[in-house]
């Protein structure tokens, strides 16, 4: 079975080639700050690009694809699961209609290329994977819902991972998961749903890498008046360039975490960091009713030992904590597609 797995980051895209489940080629192609900027149709023939020249390089017989499947973006809200991209996810992908992400542009080269090939593309797991209750999506403002975006695809991964680890399945457990990276998501998953989590991409939760997290309403709206931003403008400042970049001016968090015991300001700034996401893991704990087997940190704030051992510090009396470093996404992609093509699952139909 062989299967093309294609992952775009905002400065980055991972292009994978899977034969029977082993990885026979992985490449991590980074791009330029200034390419990272342009919006997703301007970058679309760049990406298409990397997957092509992917390909090339590695001689893959186009005709042995047997299956693409794509990280997939910002679309109506979905529960998890593998899905066939259709022309309406297609097309809800390459015009944003829900918003613009880069994973979008992961499902839009996948169909195209998919098409040009005569076989199906995927995703699994998309972004906008909705398994919230109700009763976590009212706001104080009446016609505000609160929304499902989050690293969906690894929550559900590292789960799995940690089921598998005790013998137990993901259907029947329930664990805070949290997701550490240029964005930072925590969800209480209650027997594989994730029944909260907070947007990570539009300013709900910890501050991160690159987004400003939580700010109150006056004072965020007072800055907004004041900025001189667009609306756009703003959005793009909150998620891009707030959190660790708008302290240190960097996005390596090793290098802040390096300068924890010498540098005060880092000091601060990490001790701040640790305290909101345990705050946010704590609250994940009250939805859960404290019925809780297992905290899982992973993504790639997860590798600094220091910002791991201060969240314990906080969250050990709820449960243990297994790190998951870095995050496994190409590998969930691939797994979730040929659990479709074996027949171990049914793919679902995006309308
Ligand atoms: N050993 C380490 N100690 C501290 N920080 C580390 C270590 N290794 C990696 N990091 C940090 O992890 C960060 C990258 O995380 P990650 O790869 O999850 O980001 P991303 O993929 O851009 O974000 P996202 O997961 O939200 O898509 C970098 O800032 C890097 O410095
Ligand atoms: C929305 C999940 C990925 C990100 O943080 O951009």
């Amino acid at each position: 079975m062989n299967v093309l797995v294609i992952n775009f980051g905002s400065s980055s895209s991972k292009i994978a080639y899977y034969s029977n489940d082993e990885c026979a080629y992985i490449n991590k192609i980074e791009h330029t700050h200034d390419e990272a900027l342009l919006s997703n149709s301007e970058q679309y023939h760049l990406r298409y690009k990397a997957v092509d020249q992917f390909i090339r390089q590695n001689n893959i017989q186009k005709g042995d694809i047997e299956a693409i499947v794509s990280r997939g973006g910002l679309m109506k809200p979905i529960e998890g699961g593998a899905y066939r991209i259709n022309e309406k996810m297609y097309n809800d992908l390459l015009n944003c209609h829900y918003g613009e992400h880069i994973s979008n542009l992961s499902g839009v080269v996948g169909y195209k290329l998919a098409e040009e090939l005569n076989i199906n593309a995927y995703t699994v797991n998309p972004v906008i994977v909705d398994e919230m209750i109700p009763e976590a999506k009212l706001t104080g403002i009446k016609n505000i819902r609160r929304q499902s975006i989050f690293h969906a695809l690894n929550h559900k991964g590292v789960s799995n991972f940690y089921a598998k680890s005790c013998h137990n399945s993901y259907e029947d457990i329930n664990v805070i998961v949290g997701h550490l990276g240029s964005g930072i998501s925590i969800a209480a998953h209650n027997k594989g749903k994730v029944i909260d989590v907070n947007n990570c991409f539009h300013g709900d939760g910890p501050m991160s890498l690159e987004r400003s997290g939580n700010i109150p309403n006056k004072a965020l709206l007072k800055w907004y008046d004041e900025s001189g931003f667009t609306l756009d403008e703003a959005i793009s400042y909150l998620t891009k360039q707030c959190g660790v970049k708008s302290y240190f001016n960097t996005i390596d968090f090793k290098s802040i975490s390096d300068r924890y015991v010498s540098d005060k300001e880092c000091q601060q700034f990490i001790d701040a960091l640790a305290y909101q996401i345990s705050k946010e893991i704590g609250m994940m704990s009250v939805v859960l009713k404290g019925d809780v087997d297992q905290i899982i940190l992973t993504g790639g704030l997860s590798n600094s030992n220091i910002l791991v051992n201060l969240i314990i510090e906080h969250v050990k009396h709820i449960s243990n904590v297994t790190v998951y470093p870095n995050e496994f996404e190409m590998q969930c992609l691939n797994d979730g597609v040929t659990d479709v093509l074996k027949g171990h699952n049914l793919f679902k139909e995006y309308n």
